[in-house]
């Protein structure tokens, strides 16, 4: 079914307070600023590698699978070496984002892809952290760091990882865990102890992984159980189990669904095809995000108005989207309260103007 998304529903859609929750940092390299850090840092891209903004466009446009994705995604992170680079990369982002409505951010980086090439974490997380505070100081969006693991990668270095974070997860200056790269080898269960080892740095961390991208409902119920993880990473493959689509409502466990991502990495042939009226009518809550829009061809409005095209959602369904992404956050209740208010305000000035 195709609906239009005309310019009001667009307006609106942009004025709805939004949270993204599933955002790599790294994924927001746009091929425009990738060439020019390239030859500022000194970077000699491979041979293979598009030698041209259109062309590499041109080639983000076909990805198999998330395998082929990640080839790229991983060639691209060679260009971040300085903190001013970091720094860059997420104050563009936060730029952007905030053009598209977005109020709250809860984003991922990935340190392995910057440590084995003799990035330090302090650089990374120091250019990330400035710009955080950049983006709520001038733009009012208020953010949390999330440090994902490199589930390809063996499990004593994502430890190492870890123990090199230690300090950070202490201090508050990460708020979260995740898990992230290629998914199907790679099952939950090889990562308890580095959820177990996580746990123990402060008792407000919170914890999610990425599962049921390619992985099947067996990887969201593992995730569950024995990372305990309290949010799951794209989930989009629960919707094939009723029993584990209960527990996710019972729970109110969200799942950060990617829209154009998951047509982008063929996980879906169309927005049309993802369970997201399945997950409303249950009571499953979800909130929807960009994951790489330098990658996938749009960042969080984009991806709303993709849904809107297949869904048509009305103006109450839209609102309570935009209040379970704002409920499901990990940020104060304060912070949850007053962008509570706002999708309030943005329904009474659509009122009447459209349904
Ligand atoms: N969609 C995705 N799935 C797994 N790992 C990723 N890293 C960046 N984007 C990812
Ligand atoms: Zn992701």
């Amino acid at each position: 079914m195709a609906y239009t998304c005309n310019d009001t529903m667009r307006a609106f859609l942009r004025d709805l307070p939004k949270c993204e929750h599933h955002l790599h940092l790294e994924g927001t390299l746009e091929p425009d600023l990738l060439f020019p850090l390239a030859k500022r840092n000194g970077i000699e891209l491979p041979a293979h590698f598009p030698q041209t903004v259109e062309a590499l466009e041109d080639r983000y446009s076909r990805f198999k699978d998330l395998q082929d994705f990640l080839d790229f995604y991983y060639i691209g992170t060679n260009v971040l070496l300085k903190e001013e680079d970091f720094f860059d990369l997420a104050w563009a982002y936060f730029q952007r984002a905030h053009s598209q409505g977005l109020r709250h951010a809860e984003v991922f980086f990935d340190p392995q892809s910057h440590t084995t090439r003799g990035v330090s974490l302090e650089t990374v997380t120091s250019g990330f952290r400035s710009a955080c505070a950049r983006a709520e100081e001038e733009l009012h969006v208020t953010s949390k760091l999330i440090m994902c693991l490199l589930r390809h990668t063996p499990v004593e270095e994502c430890m190492a990882t870890l123990t090199d974070a230690q300090r950070m997860f202490e201090a508050g200056e990460l708020h979260g865990l995740g898990l992230d790269s290629a998914e199907k080898p790679f099952p939950p269960e090889l990562f308890v102890e580095c959820y177990e080892r996580a746990r123990s740095f402060h008792p407000e961390l919170r914890l999610t992984a990425h599962a049921g991208e390619e992985g099947g409902a067996d990887y969201i119920h593992n995730a569950l159980d024995l990372l305990q993880v309290s949010r799951v990473d794209h989930g989009v493959n629960a919707a094939h189990d009723a029993e584990l689509m209960e527990r996710l409502a019972r729970d109110q466990t969200m799942l950060t669904v990617c829209p154009l991502s998951n047509v982008r990495l063929q996980v879906v042939q169309d927005v049309g095809e993802l369970p997201l009226q399945k997950f409303l009518d249950a009571g499953v809550p979800f909130s929807l995000n960009s994951d790489d829009p330098a990658y996938f061809g749009g960042y969080i409005l984009d991806n709303y108005v993709a849904v809107h095209q297949r869904f048509g959602w009305d103006a109450a369904t839209w609102a309570r989207v935009a209040r379970q992404a704002i409920n499901g956050s990990w940020c104060e209740e304060k912070r949850k309260n007053d962008l509570l208010a706002e999708v309030d305000a943005v329904l009474a000035k659509y009122a009447g103007v459209i349904e």
